[in-house]
C-alpha cells in the first residue's frame, strides 16, 4: 500500500528513512468536515488509553464513535479505503477526537506494546495495529499540532488534511519511530477522525 498511497494525486511523503508518513491536504472538503464534527460531538466522552501509566493527564481529549450506519461514515470509510489501498475489512470503526483548550495526547505510539498488560485484550482477535489514518476536521486558533518526535517533524492541523503512517517496520515489528504527540490546543478547539488498521480482519 505504500506504492498505492505514494501514487495518489496530491499526496506528499515526509522524507525520513525511519518512518513511512504521507500527508494529503484537502482530502475532505469543509462541508464534510463540518458534518463529521457534529457526529463527533453527538457521542463524545473522555478518551481512554491502553496500558495506563499512572498519568491521568496523558490523554485529556474526548472520543466519539462515528455511527457505522451513517451515510457520512460509510462514504468516509470508502474514501479512505480507495485512497490508501488498505483492506477495509482490517479497519477498526472510525473514531473522532475532540481537544478543548489545554487538552493533548502526550507522546505515544498507536501500536499496542507486545509486553503490555492490555495486549491480549486489545490484539487477540485482529492482531496489532498496522496503519493509522487521521484527518483534521478543523484548525484550532493556536496549538494542536501533531509532533513526530523521532523524525523531528511537526504537522500543523488544517481542515481536511489527512495523515497516514505505517506503525510497523519493514520486517513487521512495531516501529518506535512512529512516536507522536497530539500537542496542547492553546486557543479554539481541535477535531480529528482516526482510523486504525489491523494485521487481521477486525470481525
Ligand atoms: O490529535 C493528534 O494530533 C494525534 C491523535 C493521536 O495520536 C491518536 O488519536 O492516536
Ligand atoms: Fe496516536
Amino acid at each position: 500500500m505504500t506504492a498505492h498511497l505514494a501514487s495518489q494525486p496530491g499526496v506528499q511523503r515526509v522524507p525520513s528513512p525511519k518512518l513511512t508518513l504521507f500527508v494529503r491536504r484537502a482530502f475532505l472538503d469543509a462541508e464534510t468536515c463540518t458534518g463529521l464534527r457534529a457526529a463527533v460531538d453527538a457521542t463524545r466522552r473522555p478518551s481512554t488509553v491502553s496500558d495506563f501509566n499512572g498519568d491521568r493527564a496523558f490523554r485529556t481529549s474526548e472520543t466519539g464513535d462515528l455511527d457505522p450506519l451513517d451515510p457520512l461514515t460509510i462514504a468516509l470509510d470508502a474514501q479512505i479505503a480507495a485512497f490508501t489501498g488498505l483492506d477495509p475489512t482490517h479497519g477498526e470503526p472510525i473514531q473522532g477526537q475532540r481537544y478543548a483548550v489545554g487538552q493533548e495526547f502526550k507522546p505515544h505510539t498507536d501500536y499496542f506494546e507486545p509486553l503490555g498488560v492490555d495486549f491480549d485484550r486489545d490484539c487477540r482477535i485482529a492482531g496489532n495495529r498496522t496503519w493509522t489514518v487521521m484527518v483534521y476536521l478543523n484548525e484550532p486558533e493556536a496549538g494542536g499540532a501533531t509532533r513526530f518526535k523521532a523524525i523531528d517533524k511537526i504537522i500543523q492541523p488544517e481542515t481536511g488534511k489527512l495523515l497516514a503512517w505505517n506503525n510497523r517496520r519493514p520486517d513487521g515489528s512495531p516501529n518506535p519511530a512512529s512516536l507522536h504527540h497530539g500537542m496542547k490546543v492553546r486557543a479554539g478547539s481541535k477535531y480529528v477522525i482516526t482510523k486504525w488498521f489491523r494485521e487481521r480482519p477486525w470481525r
